[in-house]
């Protein structure tokens, strides 16, 4: 049973005990009246750790928090449906549409798959009236749900990257928001995960690989315990320990497209899921919202590119089987973050497949 109440510090896990990282939590109701004290707050968050908590608990985002509830029954639905039904469409576009349990590299690196599956619906589409979703969930009913959750998802986004602009004292065309404008295409999507049991998949199907995200802001909510981050450290990314859910919160992150908007002042979240409790169904709702296509950027690799071209790329190197994968170069995977030492104190030997345990 994972623990609820003020979380500990370290839990233990795999027979070790791991940290639980603590960050600061942001109060909502306050940024969207850009409370200097608050602002203030959420730029160092992004400067410092490249993360924090989301209080959603006030006036200003309750209905959203009920909203959510609502989203979740229909992942459920939607997730117990048979996989003719959910991959009606398959992957339509990297942004969007179903993928299958396995599609990409698991937690423990070479050798393993992904223990997730997901539907992405764009932001996009859903603004034109018109998104591509299976049959299964394309009713008035289902669309009124996706729809909310979008919304709501890019207002918080927008009232942060604002928050962030003021932070960083960045003026007119300057401002982040600015180059996340609604009316501009942009690969901004819902994703809705579900991680299946480990002792249903197996070794060989596990958890969510170590990445950075491709977005600006990932907006993340999930009751169920599994993701870890390694927090920045002066000499490089501190070992991986746990993000404790927190009731009434959003777990916010900043991503690869925010970290270089930033001239790499932001750092950006290294992370990755793993099987808390080996039994546990593990339901996730990420919205990512990320810069219009055409928005130019250095990247972590000194280039000017495009935000879509930075997607696209990274989007393959996400996908493309743990070969390849190790041919691109790291920096990609983890934009440009660095690390020093290893992931877990303790090789975490339960869940690597049987050639990589040696
Ligand atoms: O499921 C989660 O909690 C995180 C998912 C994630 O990191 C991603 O989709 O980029
Ligand atoms: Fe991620």
């Amino acid at each position: 049973m994972a623990p609820t109440d003020n979380p500990p510090q370290t839990v233990e896990w795999q027979g070790n005990q791991v940290p639980v990282w603590s960050m600061k939590t942001v109060d909502y109701s306050l940024l969207l009246s850009q409370d200097p004290v608050e602002v203030d707050k959420v730029t160092k968050a992004c400067l410092e750790e490249g993360y924090f908590y989301l209080d959603l608990d006030n006036i200003d985002g309750r209905q959203m928090l009920q909203d959510r509830q609502t989203l979740l029954k229909l992942m459920h639905r939607f997730f117990e449906s048979p996989i003719e039904a959910k991959n009606e469409l398959g992957l339509i576009d990297s942004h969007l549409g179903y993928e299958p349990l396995g599609s990409r590299t698991g937690a423990f690196g070479a050798g393993t798959k992904d223990g997730y599956e997901m539907l992405k619906v764009s932001r996009d589409e859903i603004q034109q009236g018109s998104p591509r979703v299976p049959e299964v969930i394309k009713n008035s009913g289902d669309l009124t749900v996706l729809e909310r959750a979008i919304g709501s998802c890019n207002t918080v986004t927008k009232v942060l990257l604002s928050a962030l602009s003021s932070g960083m004292n960045l003026t007119g065309a300057e401002r982040f928001e600015n180059s996340h404008r609604n009316d501009r295409p942009s690969a901004t999507t819902l994703s809705m995960m579900h991680y299946l049991p480990a002792e249903v998949t197996g070794n060989n199907k596990i958890g969510h690989q170590k990445h950075t995200d491709i977005s600006s802001l990932t907006l993340l909510f999930s009751d169920e315990w599994g993701l870890q981050i390694r927090p920045p450290g002066e000499c490089g990314a501190l070992e991986m320990g746990f993000v404790a859910p927190k009731p009434g919160c959003a777990f916010v992150h900043v991503g690869d497209s925010l970290r270089f908007a930033s001239g790499m002042k932001f750092q950006s979240c290294i992370h990755r899921v793993v099987p808390y409790d080996p039994a546990q169904h593990r339901y996730s709702i990420a919205y990512f919202l990320r810069a219009e296509d055409d928005t130019m950027f250095m990247d972590s690799e000194g280039r000017f590119v495009t935000a879509k071209d930075w997607h696209d790329q990274k989007f393959k190197a996400f996908t493309d089987p743990w070969q390849y994968q190790a041919l691109a170069p790291k920096s990609m995977i983890l934009g440009g973050m660095t690390e020093a030492g290893a992931d877990d104190r303790e090789p975490v030997k339960a869940y690597m497949p049987e050639a990589v345990k040696a």
